[in-house]
């Protein structure tokens, strides 16, 4: 299990990583969700040793990160951004030079590199000198070497990176695998990755945890508030005067669509569920109703509420407000 506890680190003035706290339990996948420079690397490499906090702390299955180093490390392996790979060895020869760093006993040295070798597929080229292999190579046996000994604690930030899609689904099911064991972290930028591998994932912006939960879990809170959106028979004034009599609207925005149909998209009040009630309006006002549906929140909208900019803020209101005539607040 992972501890980690008000974590705080600052490069000089800059605070990259700010009061951070979360735990992860044995045995699941966890994502690390979260734009550039939002502090990723910076909380895995704290996260592994490779970095001191400034303030906060770690405990590794019990054991403080930086009071007990080697007793925290034995339990982790850690494929970094950048992994250290060197570049003169043969494949062979540096996971030899890993197994014996990470203490693998002599006698199970050569079952467990030739075991790791065949999960990440790299046996064909274990007699080929790193500094030749393709990135998409390189970043196998960087996972190689996280992987050997299979230690309980698996982090691997941005492993698909440099991989080819084929490549990409295979180490997906090699995550997938591992967490039969052992628990994995894994950082990335792709949403559908994460949605696809996690079971749980953990959104950080700015330094700040802002999400913690189940894929599914965030995309249905954000779906409580689900928006409704109606594609009606009538001019867009029609729809207006119907909308503007039914309860629990809070906003609204109404749109022509094609001559005599119109879109809009309203916003109920407190979570309420207003379909039942839009539906009997149009029917009452004998407006056709053509379609009614509430608005999917995909995990790339949830990202994007939680870790957005202003600009980005600014760049989608300006794009609705091109788009769309508002009818305000009914
Ligand atoms: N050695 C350093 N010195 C100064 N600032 C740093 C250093 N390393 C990281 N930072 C800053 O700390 C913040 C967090 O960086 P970090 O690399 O952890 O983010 P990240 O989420 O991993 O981003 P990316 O997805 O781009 O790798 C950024 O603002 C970055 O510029």
């Amino acid at each position: 299990m992972i501890e980690v506890k008000n974590l705080v680190k600052k490069y000089g003035n800059h605070t990259a990583i700010n009061r951070l706290s979360f735990r992860m339990e044995k045995g699941k996948i966890y994502g690390f969700l979260g734009p550039n420079g939002a502090g990723k690397s910076t909380t895995m490499n704290i996260m592994t040793g490779y970095l001191g906090a400034t303030e906060g702390q770690v405990l590794i299955n019990g054991h403080d990160i930086l009071k007990e180093p080697e007793e925290a490390k034995k339990h982790i392996g850690y494929l970094p951004e950048l992994p250290p790979l060197y570049m003169d060895m043969t494949v062979s020869e540096y996971l030899e030079f890993a197994a014996e760093l990470k203490g693998v006993p002599k006698e199970k040295r050569k079952s467990s590199i030739e075991e790791v070798m065949k999960l990440t597929k790299i046996l064909e080229v274990k007699r080929r000198l790193i500094k030749n292999l393709s990135k998409g190579y390189r970043q196998r046996v960087g996972l190689a070497q996280a992987i050997l000994g299979f230690p309980d604690i698996i982090i691997l930030d941005e492993p698909t990176v440099g991989l080819d899609p084929k490549q990409i689904i295979e180490i997906r099911e090699l995550i997938r695998s591992l967490a039969k064991k052992h628990t994995v972290i894994l950082s990335s930028h792709i949403l559908a990755e994460v949605r696809e591998v996690c079971d749980y994932i953990l959104i950080i912006s700015k330094g700040k945890l802002v999400a913690s939960d189940t894929p599914d879990n965030l995309e249905h809170r954000m779906n409580s508030s689900e928006a409704v959106e109606i594609e009606t028979k009538a001019e867009a004034s029609r729809v207006r005067e119907v909308l503007k009599d039914i309860q629990d609207i809070k906003e609204s925005s109404v749109k022509k669509q094609t001559d005599g149909i119109t879109y809009a998209r309203l916003l109920p009040r407190d979570g309420k569920d207003i379909r039942e009630n839009v539906f009997l309006a149009f029917a009452e006002q004998k407006v056709p109703l053509l379609t009614l549906k509430t608005e999917h929140v995909s995990l790339e909208t949830v990202f994007m509420e939680l870790t957005q900019n202003e600009n980005i803020t600014k760049l989608q209101e300006m794009e609705e407000r091109e788009e769309t005539e508002y009818a305000g607040d009914l």
